[in-house]
């Protein structure tokens, strides 16, 4: 005797109506963060993942990052790079290598991949018709201002280029180079201009995936994770973050405050993180939204796990 067919796979298909009809034909922008690039399976997932969303009816737009890639190149280069505040300072001779790293290698490798599935990505940079400018930004650190060099801040986004892809049906996957008024391109941090893309695609959603759990309430002593947080209580938070979580989480405070409806920080080290974030409702990452109390949960124990897609 042969068994029925088992219900499971559509009742998880069932649940992820209420999700479907939020973000149908709506633009999600999602932010892959260098750190969560560790594994081929991994980057194979998550153009699985972004295939499945722009054929679902989704706008998915992917802003990559690639920070450990180009700390990779300059040390092979033997070129000196430090970061201060989650940002790198950037010399002329790094700026190139962050351009050829981002433009030329992460980004190539993503558009291949989610082409894999139809010929539907795209890749450009902040160059490309204008997409981004630039304008050089300091960060102050311990109270002192520190001069980052050819690090920029997203002044101004021309999103038309963007539009006319998603219009055709494309899926853009954008670098975070970008030049200034003068033309000289600087190194924007990749949640940085992800964060000012959604603003000003009116994105419904800015996904940032890294490398750990989410925000944690005392990184690196608790195992405590923030779950939600609204914006006023991250702006508090601010001053205590260090290290990539600085720019990352002033990304989804400045989204939340400018009009995105709700910034999240998930686990790219798990397989399908994108599709587990936006199609269930587990409480993965940590939320960035309007109007809501601070909610902390346990960061998850793996020890008893199968080791299957867990880190
Ligand atoms: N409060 C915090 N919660 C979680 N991670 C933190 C925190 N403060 C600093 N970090 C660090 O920020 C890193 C994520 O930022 P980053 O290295 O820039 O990742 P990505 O390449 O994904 O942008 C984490 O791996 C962790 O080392
Ligand atoms: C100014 C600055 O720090 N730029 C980043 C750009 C890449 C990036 O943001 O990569 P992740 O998302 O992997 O961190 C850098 O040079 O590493």
């Amino acid at each position: 005797m042969t068994k029925p067919p088992s219900s499971v796979p559509a009742q998880v298909l069932a649940g992820a109506l209420p999700w479907l009809m939020r973000y149908h034909g709506q633009v999600v922008v999602v932010k892959y963060g260098g750190n969560a690039m560790t594994d081929d399976t991994l980057k194979v997932a998550f153009a699985e993942d972004i295939a499945f969303l722009r054929y679902a009816g989704f706008k998915p737009v992917v802003v990559h990052g690639g920070g450990p890639q180009i700390s990779r190149m300059l040390d092979k280069l033997g070129i000196e790079s430090e970061f201060r505040g989650g940002l790198r300072v950037t010399t002329p001779e790094a700026m190139d290598v962050v351009r050829m790293v981002l433009v030329g290698q992460v980004q190539r490798e993503l558009v291949g991949l989610i082409n894999h599935h139809g010929h539907i990505a795209v890749g450009l940079s902040g160059e490309d018709a204008g997409l981004f400018t630039a304008e050089a930004t300091n960060t102050v650190v311990d109270g002192e201002e520190v001069d980052l060099g050819l690090v920029g801040e997203v002044s101004r986004v021309r999103p038309e280029a963007v539009l006319d892809l998603i219009e055709a049906g494309r899926v853009p996957v954008i670098s975070s180079v970008a030049p200034d008024e003068d033309g000289v391109v600087h190194n924007v941090n990749a949640d940085t201009a992800a964060s000012a893309l959604a603003v000003a695609l009116r994105a419904q959603k800015l996904l940032v995936l890294t490398d750990v759990e989410g925000l944690y309430r005392d990184w690196p002593d608790s195992d405590e994770v923030i779950q939600e947080i609204g914006p006023e209580a991250l702006a508090e938070l601010m001053p205590s973050l260090d290290s990539g979580m600085v720019p990352k989480m002033r990304a989804c405070h400045d989204a939340v405050t400018h009009g995105v409806p709700r910034a999240t920080v998930v686990d790219g080290r798990h397989a399908h993180a994108v599709l587990l974030e936006l199609f269930t409702d587990e409480g993965v990452g940590t939320q960035v939204l309007p109007g809501v109390e601070t909610k902390l949960r346990k960061a998850y124990s793996y020890e008893d796990s199968d080791g299957g897609d867990t880190p």
